[in-house]
């Protein structure tokens, strides 16, 4: 279940005439131990987008994501999913989000051609389209093969895709992935750019958190930059990367470019111990 969330005073339109953003978050903000890992952030994630999530370890990528999905309560704040408030109409905008959580995705005891069937009849697909559906993905991320096995048996990769699988079997929208191409081959992560590509080209939206400054300038149209907790810049990828590249832009932000000579590990490099005296 939802947890309860009082409803924004102002909630957004979808009616005639407005083209509601696929995400939307107002205000979005959260709270842990009196500090805040999201504060007050308000992003526009445009219907047809391909948005990258950037910023550094902590910078509240993921819980972000999770408030956006309903995943996760705020302390402060409102989405909306092509103009479905989240908390008070969560049918409305949950049906429309597949989501590649940072996390297990599904139970893994199960094997995966059971666990992608599960989560589609869960999403409301009859049982022989989940199946279909269920085969038709395995094969295209290349894991038809561990069908039958336990998805507890598979390698990071082949997690993490099985669960963009599961993110996608009901086709939904919105796809909202956290960190989706973590731990997968080269080659794989090829099939999941085009795949992403080819889904907003269909007219979906993707959201998706990355660590790879390269996968975000190559295939998003969109980028939203993240320092503790607090939006830097959004937009317009090429806007925001104003001739100079992402990574740079980011290490700005964040202001810390180590300096090589003041790391403070002196002793790296140095011989290793040998015989303790006393042993
Ligand atoms: N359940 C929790 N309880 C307390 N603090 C938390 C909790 N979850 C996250 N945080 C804190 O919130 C901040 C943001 O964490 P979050 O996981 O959203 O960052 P992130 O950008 O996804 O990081 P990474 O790139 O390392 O995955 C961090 O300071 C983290 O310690």
């Amino acid at each position: 279940m939802y947890p309860e969330y009082p409803a924004p005073a102002d909630p957004r339109p979808d009616g005639a005439g407005t083209v509601a953003p696929a995400l939307e978050t107002r205000e979005l903000t959260k709270v842990y131990d009196g500090a805040n890992a999201v504060n007050a952030v308000s992003l526009s994630v445009p219907a047809g987008s391909l948005y990258g999530l950037v910023g550094a370890n902590g910078a509240g990528k993921t819980t972000l994501l999770s408030m956006a999905t309903g995943l996760l309560r705020p302390t402060h704040g409102s989405v909306f999913i092509d103009g479905h408030n989240v908390w008070s109409d969560p049918v409305g905008a949950r049906g429309r989000v597949g989501l590649l959580p940072d996390g297990p995705t599904m139970s893994e005891a199960l094997p995966g051609r059971i666990a992608l069937r599960y989560v589609g009849v869960l999403q409301g697909l009859a049982p022989e389209v989940a199946d279909a559906r269920a085969d038709d993905l395995m094969g295209v991320f290349d894991i038809a093969g561990s069908a039958d096995k336990p998805v507890s048996s598979y390698s990071a990769g082949m997690k993490k895709k099985i669960g963009l699988a599961a993110a996608l079997i009901h086709s939904p929208s919105l796809l909202v992935l956290d960190e989706p191409l973590e731990a997968v081959d080269p080659v794989s992560a090829v099939t999941i750019r085009e795949i992403l590509t080819r889904f907003t080209v269909t007219g979906g939206t993707v959201i998706l958190s990355s660590h790879s400054m390269s996968l975000i300038e190559q295939i998003c149209t969109h980028v939203a930059i993240l320092n503790r907790g607090t939006l830097v810049v959004s937009g317009d990828t090429a806007q925001v990367r104003a001739g100079t590249s992402l990574e740079s832009i980011l290490v700005d932000t964040v202001g810390k470019t180590p300096d090589p000579g003041g790391l403070g590990l002196d002793w790296l490099g140095s011989a290793p111990p040998t015989d303790r005296d006393d042993r």
